[in-house]
């Protein structure tokens, strides 16, 4: 999908997706929608982080992308971001939470939901907003005053029992990436157990068994987000 090409607007501005110039009007996206938001949430170290990287640079040259991170005393997150140049600097907004990171995208949303609309005031008519929460327990999800979509990312290292065990995050995320499939052959963790116990409590949802940091590995979860993006900009305003 080719919502915003590369140089030239369809309103005759020159700005690239993710270049510095904001349309300085009202943020509307084709449609009359505002930029889909998309939350990030799973335990610490599982690869939030790797995945949001990946995501830009994937999506970058077709899409308008923002980054929100969260962190509970620092900007780590998103100095990693900013020191990869995934996007540039004011496209990514660093909330420092201060307590348990579910906190701050379940209970008091306000510090994330003031981070995302300023992106969107600032930057103009944006296509999606990456939330990323700080690593937390498999109980931590976004609330949907926050985010329309959320994304669960386990890894293999953390233990293949980590579907089994269920939670919020792996049954009800609206996709579950299983992430460090390279590593699995080193911890001794078994794939294809993992994936049926994944089928097993989340149904009909998507899951993807990946390694985001590997060429090609964030392929699907690129995938998912056009999708998305695709079924929110046609959904009525
Ligand atoms: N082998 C391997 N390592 C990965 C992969 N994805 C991420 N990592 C590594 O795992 C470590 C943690 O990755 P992050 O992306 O920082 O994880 P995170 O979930 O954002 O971590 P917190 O924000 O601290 O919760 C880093 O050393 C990454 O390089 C992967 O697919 N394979």
């Amino acid at each position: 999908m080719h919502l915003h090409h590369s140089d030239t607007s369809p309103d005759g501005h020159t700005h690239g997706p993710n270049g510095s110039g904001g349309s300085g009007g009202s943020p509307q996206r084709p449609g009359g929608r505002r930029a889909l938001r998309v939350g990030l949430g799973g335990p610490v170290g599982s690869g939030k982080t790797a995945t949001v990287a990946a995501l830009c640079r994937t999506l970058r040259g077709e899409l308008s992308i923002a980054v929100v991170t969260n962190d509970i005393y620092t900007r780590e997150d998103a100095e990693f971001l900013l020191r990869e140049a995934v996007l540039p600097a004011e496209r990514i907004t660093a909330v420092q939470t201060g307590a348990c990171p579910h906190t701050a995208i379940r209970d008091d949303i306000s510090a994330n939901l003031e981070a995302v609309e300023d992106l969107e005031e600032r930057l103009g008519p944006l296509d999606v907003i990456l939330v990323e929460s700080g690593g937390d327990n498999l109980t931590a999800t976004f609330s949907k005053g926050l985010v329309d979509a959320q994304i669960f990312v386990i890894d293999v290292a953390g233990g293949d029992d980590i579907p089994r065990k269920g939670g919020p995050g792996v049954t009800t995320s609206d996709l579950l990436v299983i992430n460090k499939t390279d590593l699995a052959p080193h911890v001794g963790a078994d794939l294809e157990a993992m994936a049926r116990d994944a089928k097993a409590q989340r149904g009909d949802l998507p899951t993807v068994l990946t390694a985001v940091k590997s060429t090609g590995g964030i392929t699907p979860v690129a995938g998912w987000i056009r999708e998305r993006l695709t079924a929110w900009t046609a959904c009525p305003a």
